[in-house]
């Protein structure tokens, strides 16, 4: 049967994948787009932040694809989808803070690269966006290519290196900025050259440079964009 909306009915749930490199405002961006329409909102990259952590917090061997793998299926991961209080919790401890050290950061990349976590999460983020019955944001590195090819809308974040540099050298008061820039261009080259899905722009993905652009200038962007698409549901 067809469903007809009528006047003062509830807009269409809507899913928007919002992926890019580290430091082009992924994050900011879909918690406020997702706040402002009232959507679920889903990082992913603190999913895989949670499993490295599980991995180091438990001793595993980060250079060995099999020993990760072998393990890939035991840390329960748990990410509350508010966008004004996102959460995340492994075996049910709180890992917000934890899962940012840079111990973590520099290892993430290897972890992820490994083709069992990756279905594991893949799984997770996939039941996650299927019950948000509003809508979603979610955000990572591979939504708009293989988590939600299907998505109503795929945003494709870009900056120059200075820029995304710049900015996460202002969050972590004091860091070089020069070191923040390679740092960041390592972690976007593994992400970008792991054989299972890669960080890369879905072709259907609208791409918008945000080098030059505030972040306000962006959010609202992207909030144009969402509400089109809503419309045209
Ligand atoms: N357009 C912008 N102009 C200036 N600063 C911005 C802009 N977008 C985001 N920022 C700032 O840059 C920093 C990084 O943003 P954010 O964490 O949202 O990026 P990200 O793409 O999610 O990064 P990562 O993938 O590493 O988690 C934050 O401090 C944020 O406030
Ligand atoms: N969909 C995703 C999201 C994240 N990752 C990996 C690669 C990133 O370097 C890392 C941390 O993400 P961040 O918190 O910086 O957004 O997680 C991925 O492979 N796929």
């Amino acid at each position: 049967m067809e469903t007809v909306e009528t006047a003062g009915s509830a807009p269409a749930a809507v899913i928007v994948a919002i992926d890019g490199p580290s430091g082009t405002g992924k994050s900011s961006t879909s918690k406020a787009v997702a706040a402002q329409l009232g959507l679920s909102y889903l990082d992913t990259g603190a999913q895989y932040r949670a499993i490295t952590w599980w991995m180091v917090h438990n001793g595993i061997e980060l250079t060995d694809p099999t020993a990760i793998a072998a393990v890939a299926g035991k840390p329960e991961i748990v990410s509350g989808t508010d966008p004004l209080s996102p959460t995340i919790t492994v075996d049910g401890t709180d890992v917000a803070g934890p899962i940012r050290t840079t111990e973590v950061t520099s290892k993430v990349s290897a972890v992820s690269a490994v083709p069992e976590v990756r279905a594991r999460i893949t799984e997770l983020q996939r039941t996650i966006a299927a019950s948000a019955e509003k809508g979603i944001v979610v955000e990572g590195r591979d939504i708009g290519t293989t988590v939600l090819p299907d998505a109503d809308l795929k945003i494709f974040l870009t900056a120059s290196p200075e820029a995304r540099a710049a900015r996460r050298s202002g969050e972590l008061k004091g860091a070089d900025v020069a070191a923040t820039r390679e740092a960041l261009i390592k972690r976007d080259a593994a992400d970008s050259s792991r054989k299972t899905s890669p960080l890369a722009k879905a072709g259907d993905a609208v791409e918008v440079d945000t080098t030059e652009l505030t972040l306000q200038q962006v959010i609202e962007c992207v909030v144009t964009l969402v509400e089109e698409k809503r419309a045209a549901k």
